[in-house]
């Protein structure tokens, strides 16, 4: 195991102490949220009763393939507690998430959560939010014209930035667990991502976009020096 990867499952064992028998649990996305499942999955083995809803299929199959019984949102609207990793985390606990894709249903059951906990690396926390490019999820009809009203939208809020659409490593487009397009934004510094989020919401074909704000409750950090939990105030 590499040493950031060491980091990812100390954050994920760590949440774990957070985590109650009968709790219905969203499960993210991600190297990181992986860990959790795997830990998770040790604990199910023990006696631990959870549900699980998953954020992705890639989660689906990995948390069915462990044995972590599983249930839908439809089932369970309310969720206890959901844990997720993320791509940046600012300091008032904001974050830029969809770097492996699920975004959107990461969104969902994040709101759907009375508790989002987010586990990282220590590298994954910033001064200010942006050096990640922001994944912005749209659909699959005039993509150029979404593109001018991303752009449009993005300078009324003071970012400005190319807009690549994201693709698998085998060259073909990248298709959502929804079967939308991913544009990753470069706007390298996010100066109001509040004012971001309120702007990209409004461009018509925009279905979702990966800042999360006043979703994380607490964040779990994993660096050389220990581990750090940030309670948001
Ligand atoms: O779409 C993917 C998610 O938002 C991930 O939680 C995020 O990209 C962080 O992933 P990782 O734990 O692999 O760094």
């Amino acid at each position: 195991m590499s040493d950031a990867d060491a980091l990812k499952r100390e954050a994920a064992a760590r949440a774990l102490e957070y985590v109650r028998s009968g709790m219905k649990l969203g499960l993210g996305t991600g190297s990181t949220a992986k860990h959790f499942v795997d830990l998770l999955a040790k604990r199910v083995e023990e006696g631990l009763e959870v549900v699980g809803v998953p954020t992705s299929e890639a989660t689906r199959v990995q948390a069915e393939s462990l044995g972590v019984p599983l249930g839908t949102l439809d089932e369970h609207p309310v969720l206890d507690l959901c844990i997720d990793g993320a791509d940046e985390v600012g300091p008032d606990l904001s974050l830029i998430k969809g770097g492996g894709g699920a975004l959107l249903r990461e969104k969902i059951v994040a709101s759907a959560s009375r508790q989002m906990i987010v586990i990282a690396d220590a590298s994954k926390k910033v001064e200010r939010l942006g050096a990640f490019p922001l994944p912005i999820e749209v659909v699959d009809f005039g993509v150029a014209a979404i593109r001018r009203g991303i752009d449009r939208a993005a300078r009324a809020a003071g970012c400005e930035g190319l807009l690549t659409l994201r693709r698998r490593a085998d060259g073909h487009v990248f298709v959502t667990d929804q079967g939308h397009l991913i544009l990753d934004a470069a706007y390298h510094s996010i100066a109001d991502p509040q004012a971001l989020a309120a702007q990209l919401s409004s461009v018509p074909g925009v279905v979702e976009h990966g800042l999360f704000i006043n979703l994380a409750s607490r964040v779990i950090l994993a660096g050389a020096g220990g581990v750090t939990v940030i309670d948001r105030a």
